[in-house]
């Protein structure tokens, strides 16, 4: 077997070729959550450049690395026009409807894209751009706190197999940080722990009804509040002893009465921030994040609002539709 390629470079024809077939996909559908253009997507992508198809499905099989990016895509930046001030009221399709297409294309070859009743109120492709008054929260829409490191929606059991992010402008280079521990430093006592179900994580704030406007849609906020206040205890660590998969958001996360069990997550929580890189996306970036193997963050900074900001977008892929069925509308539906 070959050692994982962590990035895939574009030649200058192929990302040509991707960025004709994005305009052309957008001109023939009507949204990001056009239900013909999910059931089409991935047909549509049999399109895309054979290796850049080859890369995705030896990350997604080898399952060995956290992250991967693809990168060089070209768009143009005026057409995208300035970084919004918030992801609410925006029109149908937004001038950047290509780049969401790109985003859908690369998660059709990982699985299922889904969307949260209760995040971003109710959008399948979100948007990561500071807002104003929310600087220094814990959310994507934060500033000038760390955004400190988590599992993508660790408190939940049909949480995102793959998270993607696609940078569409980064002019200060603001990272994204990703950690990728070696659990096989951690002592053999405290593995044991953190596999056993011993830890609450609780929903971040995103997921907050204060945060959300669900018009039409039968959000499950009350769920969300259940989840808070739960005693729903689990693993930290989970799948093989060998490779463990990992899934934790200490910010949001109690520590547990047992002083042994507070041991092990805390020796976690240094490890991983002990195994922390910077991964600066430049416009055009696909980062590809394993959610059962990275925790990522992102770096403090100063928003601009004026237009310049950082501004990625964001979709969640799930491996296996079938597991939310009883909370989807239907078996098509994407919002759980
Ligand atoms: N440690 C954390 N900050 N966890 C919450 C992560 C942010 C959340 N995923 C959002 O969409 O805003
Ligand atoms: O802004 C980034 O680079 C990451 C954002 C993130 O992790 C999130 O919004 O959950
Ligand atoms: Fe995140």
């Amino acid at each position: 077997m070959s050692t994982p390629k962590r990035t895939y470079h574009l030649s200058a024809e192929e990302a040509a070729e991707v960025e004709n077939l994005t305009l052309r996909i957008a001109k023939e559908y009507t949204g990001p959550e056009d239900e013909q253009l999910l059931r089409d997507l991935p047909l549509l992508a049999t399109e895309l450049p054979v290796g850049q198809r080859r890369f995705l499905r030896d990350f997604a099989l080898e399952d060995e690395l956290g992250y991967c990016v693809v990168r060089g895509h070209v768009f143009d930046d005026a057409r995208i026009g300035p970084t919004p001030q918030h992801w609410r009221g925006r029109p149908t399709p937004t001038p950047e409807f290509a780049e969401e297409i790109l985003l859908l294309l690369h998660g059709s070859l990982l699985g299922e894209p889904f969307g949260w009743k209760t995040q971003q109120d109710a959008r399948l492709v979100h948007d990561i751009f500071p807002i104003k008054g929310f600087e220094t929260e814990q959310m994507g829409i934060g500033s000038t706190d760390t955004l400190t490191l988590h599992t993508e929606d660790a408190f939940h059991p049909w949480r995102a197999d793959y998270l993607l992010l696609e940078c569409l402008r980064n002019p200060d280079g603001i990272a994204t940080i990703v950690s990728e521990p070696d659990l096989k430093l951690l002592a053999p006592e405290h593995l044991e722990l953190l596999h056993e179900p011993n830890f609450l994580i609780r929903p971040d704030d995103s997921h907050l009804a204060k945060h959300n406007v669900t018009l039409g849609v039968d959000a499950e906020f009350s769920e969300i509040d259940e989840m808070k206040a739960d005693d729903n205890r689990v693993a930290v660590l989970y799948g093989s002893r060998k490779h463990p998969y990992l899934r934790l958001d200490p910010y949001f996360m109690e520590t547990p009465k047992d002083p042994a069990a507070a041991a092990a997550l805390n020796a976690v929580n240094e490890l991983l921030e002990a195994s922390c890189l910077d991964v600066a996306l430049e416009p055009g970036d696909v980062l590809i994040i394993n959610n059962h193997r990275l925790a990522h963050g992102r770096q403090a900074f100063q928003a601009r609002y004026d237009g310049t900001d950082r501004w990625l977008k964001r979709v969640s892929i799930t491996t296996d539709l079938r597991k939310s069925h009883e909370r989807r509308a239907s078996a098509t539906a994407r919002l759980i």
